[in-house]
């Protein structure tokens, strides 16, 4: 457990392994989640790579839930969190909203990239409507409100039947969050479309979604991969929008076979 101070607010992080190391992977939540979401995958992958998990912006333990925020301010924080933990190069790998952020952060700084992974994510999610509708819902009612609907989109009905305990762990990690991070994330996900930004990467990049993702679904994965020259397009069974909880076990072997493949 380790904090430290990124443009001018607290960033909950843990560095495993060495900043340094050509296998480090860096890691970026999904909305109304934290660093933890990555742990479960992390068991997996053992020994075989070095780990950045980081709070993004109003998340977890990290601050500046208190201003409002964008995507630039969740693309600066991990630019800046790698350039303070002296970070070069890494793979990046981003969950839904943090899959936009690892996106951002190419168009940004490609220099600090080795390889892409994106889970369960696109260029633009969602619609104006969509988000608007969510803020609007989550002012009046609270993150309560809108829990079990994220639940359905985050897990599979198997999981739901499966895996109860962890379905009311993860319930809770929603509903703790920051109303106002979680709003703020929503208003940059509802203001962020990187169509234009996909074209450009250079960089060997896996897309993965689970084949019953109910916010980001196949398709629309599908979609952005077919956007990045070269790109690979992974669909894992059972699983819905968070594969490190629900199929940590299939996401690493792909993980593991890309940090393999193409070594740059
Ligand atoms: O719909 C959800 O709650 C899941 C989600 C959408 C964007 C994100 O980061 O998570």
């Amino acid at each position: 457990m380790a904090f430290k101070t990124i443009n001018g607010n607290v960033v909950h992080y843990e560095l495993i392994g060495e900043a340094k190391a050509k296998n480090l992977i860096v890691f970026s939540n999904g909305l109304g989640t934290d660093f933890r979401i990555w742990l479960p995958l992390f068991d997996e992958l053992g020994d075989d790579v070095s780990v950045l998990l980081y709070d993004s912006r109003g998340h977890g333990l990290s601050g500046g839930a208190d201003k409002p925020f964008g995507m630039a301010d969740l693309v600066s924080d991990l630019a800046s969190l790698c350039d303070e933990l002296g970070i070069r190069k890494a793979t990046f790998c981003g969950l839904s909203v943090g899959g936009l952020v690892c996106q951002g952060l190419w168009k940004e700084r490609p220099d600090l990239f080795r390889k892409l992974i994106l889970c369960d994510t696109a260029p633009r999610i969602g619609s104006a409507e969509i988000w608007a509708e969510r803020i609007a819902g989550i002012e009046k009612g609270g993150l309560e409100s809108a829990a079990d609907s994220a639940m359905a989109r985050w897990f599979t009905p198997a999981f739901h039947e499966d895996r109860p305990d962890e379905l009311a762990g993860y319930r809770l990690m929603m509903t703790r969050q920051s109303i106002a991070g979680y709003l703020s994330t929503c208003a940059a996900l509802r203001d962020t479309d990187f169509s234009d930004v996909l074209p450009t990467i250079t960089v060997p990049t896996l897309f993965v979604v689970g084949d019953q993702d109910g916010s980001t679904p196949p398709a629309t994965v599908q979609a952005g991969a077919d956007l990045v020259p070269g790109a690979r397009f992974e669909e894992i069974a059972d699983c819905a929008h968070i594969p490190s909880v629900e199929q940590p076990e299939a996401l690493a072997e792909l993980i593991q076979g890309f940090m393999r493949k193409q070594a740059n």
